[in-house]
């Protein structure tokens, strides 16, 4: 959490003022009291009305005065701690994007969306208050006593008992209670991530008939929550009327000796009563204090699981430095175009290989299509080629030179990649055009749509281009997504095309269309194409065919068939049901 603290630097005006501003109202709070005793001795016991209206009016200004030093410190602290956060949450969201996949695969979207969300607003809201309380509070605590001697120095003895009594018991019940709070953060983490794995997979739950576990589920986690919070809750209720019985016990002992110093002539009525006021200020405070340790507590634990986020260093060096293009790269006619040589890639240090010892040349313009069972490793391999993971083993090369020294931003720059799960996002169809290539012409967007085969399907919208995708593309059909993001991928005109089972949900016909249109393109790129249907992968220059994660042969259609027994068995699989379908 302290290295956070760097990000406030920004805002040292702000961090400065707000406790001067809060610490400016506390001191005209110092001094309601001893107005009041001035009321009581001067004004009530001499029947001055003039001296009373005139120090309700001073009361009434140090009363507006401090409400604008407490509006002021408020604004301040407002301005930092949102400012703090927003730094923060960019921080975060920044390194979270410069992460690899394998880091973000350890660390789980539930986890970041919650340390972008709620760590960093519970780190918002303690930094405020600490901002409004951590001098004003002490301030008034100690300023009260000072006040209490200057009255009356045998009294002021019954706030040096009570104060440290009080504090006894509210700091004994924060340190019980700050652990118990940790629990309920994790506890709140569960629902929390429980609630967002649900609502993402609502449709599944209920394609499923899951909702009564997953509804039991939900519940399980949230009685836990409850409990704990009741716990807590009952905790920290034993803290109010625990002090309150110190405290007026203190008063009514303030009260006692004061009447009797009153008939005696050592104290006056007002000075009692500025007495009382300033132990009932004490108590206000201390319980403000035990409020703000709590909040810090928690603002500390959330600061520290984004700061261990924050840590987590990327293995994957972007070579962000190198600025040599893509294409500039000397092209070595003697060397293949991409090369897998002997690469292995494991997913945990600990697991098994997800690929292992892969030798493959490709040359460019070449169509390579990947076949295999589920797990076989496809969408390892071609996860290799943009660096979404690093080899383990071996090395990947293309143009002859390591993936690894390339810019990775270069290099991906340079490669259209279609993932098996199509994602749009909310906006126009445009819109997520241009993210392949944000200056793209109009042409350049008929041609993309085209080749992609979603002219079609596009022009017949009502606003074409223009129509409005939901999030996530729920307005499209499941054909209709993947076609838009080939397109996406296809409008950069990539040197390297990676189509990672993105037609699977086309028709044998429209993904027929879609590869000839491909064939066809100007300039061409390397394609490859991930597939589970050998009528897709049929006309590739090469057909890889991976089992578990070992390259079992590599040849054409022409040359596996009959020859490889796992390319057999999967082509005969489906062929019947091709030809049914075509029929
Ligand atoms: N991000 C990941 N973290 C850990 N293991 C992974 C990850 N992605 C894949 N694996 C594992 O690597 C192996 C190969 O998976 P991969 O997704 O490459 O197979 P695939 O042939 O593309 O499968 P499918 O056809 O079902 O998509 C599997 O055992 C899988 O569990």
């Amino acid at each position: 959490m302290r290295k956070l603290l760097i990000y406030l630097e920004g805002y040292k005006k702000e961090a400065i003022l707000a406790p001067l501003f809060k610490m400016l109202e506390a001191t005209f709070e110092l001094f309601t009291p001893i107005i009041m005793k001035l009321i009581i001795d001067v004004g009530i016991n001499d029947g001055d009305n003039a001296y009373i209206i005139k120090m309700c009016a001073v009361m009434i200004t140090f009363g507006i005065i401090g409400l604008v030093c407490s509006i002021t410190a408020q604004y301040y602290s407002a301005k930092a701690s949102v400012g703090f956060s927003t730094i923060i949450r960019q921080k975060l969201f920044d390194h979270i994007q410069s992460l690899g996949f394998s880091e973000m695969d350890k660390i789980g979207t539930s986890t970041m969306i919650t340390r972008l969300t709620s760590d960093i607003n519970q780190v918002q809201s303690g930094v405020n208050l600490v901002l409004r309380l951590f001098m004003r509070s002490p301030f008034i605590v100690i300023g009260s006593m000072i006040m209490a001697f200057t009255i009356d120095t045998k009294s002021a003895i019954i706030f040096l008992i009570a104060i440290p009594l009080i504090s006894l018991i509210i700091f004994g019940v924060m340190l019980i209670s700050i652990p118990l709070y940790k629990k309920v953060q994790a506890a709140l983490d569960d629902v929390l991530n429980s609630t967002r794995e649900n609502l993402i997979g609502a449709r599944v739950i209920r394609a499923f008939h899951k909702e009564e576990e997953e509804i039991q589920n939900f519940n399980k986690n949230s009685e836990h929550l409850k409990k704990l919070q009741i716990f807590a809750g009952k905790i920290l209720a034993f803290m109010n009327p625990a002090t309150y019985i110190i405290v007026n016990a203190a008063i009514i002992i303030l009260l006692y000796t004061g009447a009797i110093k009153v008939n005696i002539g050592l104290l006056t009525t007002g000075e009692v009563i500025a007495l009382v006021s300033y132990m009932s200020q004490i108590l206000i405070e201390l319980i403000k204090l035990a409020n703000l340790i709590i909040s810090v507590t928690k603002a500390v634990a959330s600061g520290n699981r984004i700061q261990s986020i924050l840590e987590i260093k990327s293995k994957m060096d972007k070579n962000s430095n190198n600025k040599k293009e893509f294409s500039s790269i000397q092209d070595n006619s003697k060397k293949s175009f991409i090369e897998f040589k002997n690469v292995s890639l494991k997913y945990y240090d600990e697991g098994e290989d997800a690929l292992s010892n892969i030798n493959l040349k490709v040359e460019k313009g070449e169509t390579i299509g990947i076949i295999g069972g589920t797990g076989s490793g496809k969408s390892s391999l071609v996860n290799l080629i943009p660096r979404f993971y690093d080899v383990t083993e071996g090395d990947l090369l293309i143009n002859g030179q390591s993936v690894k020294e390339y810019n990775i931003d270069e290099l991906r720059k340079n490669i259209g990649i279609v993932m098996q799960k199509a994602v749009l996002f909310k906006g126009s169809i445009k819109d997520n055009l241009y993210w392949g290539k944000k200056d793209a012409s109009i042409e350049d967007i008929e041609e993309a749509l085209y080749i992609s085969q979603a002219k079609e399907f596009v022009e017949k919208k009502d606003k074409g281009i223009n129509s409005f995708i939901e999030q996530g593309g729920k307005n499209l059909s499941g054909g209709q997504k993947q076609r838009l993001t080939i397109a996406r991928a296809l409008i950069k005109k990539p040197e390297i095309l990676i189509l990672d089972d993105s037609a699977s949900a086309l028709d044998f016909t429209t993904d027929a269309k879609l590869r000839a249109a491909i064939k066809n393109m100007k300039d061409k790129p390397t394609v490859f194409i991930v597939s589970q249907r050998t009528s897709a992968i049929r006309q590739a220059d090469k057909i890889v065919v991976l089992d578990n994660g070992k390259i079992t042969a590599i040849g054409t259609h022409e040359e596996l068939l009959g020859k490889c027994a796992i390319y057999n068995e999967i082509y005969y699989s489906q062929y019947t049901k091709v030809e049914n379908e075509i029929r």
